[in-house]
């Protein structure tokens, strides 16, 4: 359960990453160290950064660059890649158009996901399908989020291996049948910065993005470096910001992951305030289960967990779905 938490800990996962290809990882004192670390900040604050991930910081700064450059075009370049419900919810979205909670978020954003194979996952998945939509400006768009996406996969499944140990599972229990062919997103999403519009208003701020969870496992959040915009809500109701370290990604557990665990771990409300003059870049990684998996509370969660199940089963895909339905409304 959330605590009271201030601060958001940075965890060094070197030793993990180092040793995530060995079954025998569990016993190795390195590995076991950031495991307790993981464990601890699942359980406080369900929020926390990595460093030591091996993705180069040029490549973050690359994928944030171009991401710029793109929301920098003007809007007719831009609705070139509109997103509607016949792209599979791929593509471009103005300022607005993304809705939390009934109130229209002031961020614009290029939405991506894994491609489903047409009639793959029946009805179920039929709302997702569709290609991707990549600009043709800036060059070398399509090439580099690909490649970005790929590094996020393989980085997301490995530090889900020390979330499992930390569960006192498996390293692979997030493998195979649950997330072995994780369903991905990326949103690409740009906040403009506040301007006063005569020297004597009082700029307002916008709410770049309402309070909300994220869907499925594991998010990887990498934010633009010099403005302080994220905002973690702990125990109390307390928002605690999450300021950008360079190099880092910021990592939150979503809503598959707190039913695996039974609620041990959460999936913590966070939203996005830019109170900055400047335009705020942001690229959100997210990695799910598989679309098609029903996930439910595992034994060993619900063994620490007073034995009863707190969470309903549910299909990621279908939630998923309910949510892209509701956060746009064609
Ligand atoms: N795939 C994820 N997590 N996207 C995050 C978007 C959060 C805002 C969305 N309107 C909502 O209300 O969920
Ligand atoms: O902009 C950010 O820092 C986080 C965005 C976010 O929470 C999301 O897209 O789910
Ligand atoms: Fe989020």
């Amino acid at each position: 359960m959330a605590t009271d938490f201030k601060s958001i800990p940075i965890i060094d996962i070197g030793p993990l990453l180092a040793k995530c290809d060995d079954p025998k990882m569990g016993q190795d004192s390195g590995v076991a160290q950031v495991v307790k670390q993981l464990d601890q900040a699942c359980k406080e604050a369900g929020f926390f950064y990595v460093k030591g991930h091996g993705i180069p910081e040029t490549i973050l700064k690359q994928v944030k660059n171009l991401t710029r450059k793109f929301f920098e075009l003007p809007y007719e370049e831009k609705l070139k890649i509109k997103m509607t419900a016949d792209s599979g919810y791929r593509g471009y979205q103005r300022i607005g158009e993304n809705i939390t909670k009934g109130v229209p978020d002031m961020h614009e954003a290029i939405d991506c996901y894994k491609e489903l194979k047409p009639g793959m996952y029946g009805d179920l998945g039929k709302p997702m399908e569709g290609c991707n939509q990549w600009p043709i400006q800036p060059t070398n768009f399509k090439m580099l989020m690909e490649e970005y996406v790929s590094l996020c996969t393989e980085l997301s499944r490995n530090i889900m291996r020390g979330i499992a140990l930390a569960l006192g599972c498996s390293p692979y229990e997030f493998e195979g049948e649950r997330a072995g062919n994780a369903f991905w997103v990326m949103r690409l999403i740009g906040y403009p910065g506040v301007h006063s519009t005569n020297g004597s208003d009082i700029p307002k701020e916008d709410i770049g993005c309402g309070a909300h969870t994220d869907y499925g496992l594991l998010t990887l959040v990498n934010q633009d470096d010099d403005i302080t915009a994220l905002q973690v809500r702990n125990h109390s109701g307390e928002w605690i910001s999450a300021p950008p370290v360079p190099g880092t990604f910021v990592c939150n557990i979503g809503d598959m992951l707190k039913i695996y665990s039974n609620g041990l771990y959460e999936s913590t409300l966070h939203q996005v305030i830019n109170s900055s003059p400047k335009y705020r870049v942001c690229v959100a990684y997210f990695y799910e289960t598989n679309f098609d998996t029903a996930v439910e509370p595992l034994d060993i969660c619900k063994e620490r967990t007073s034995g009863a199940k707190k969470f309903e089963r549910a299909v990621y895909g279908e939630h998923l779905v309910k949510k892209v339905q509701t956060n746009f409304v064609y």
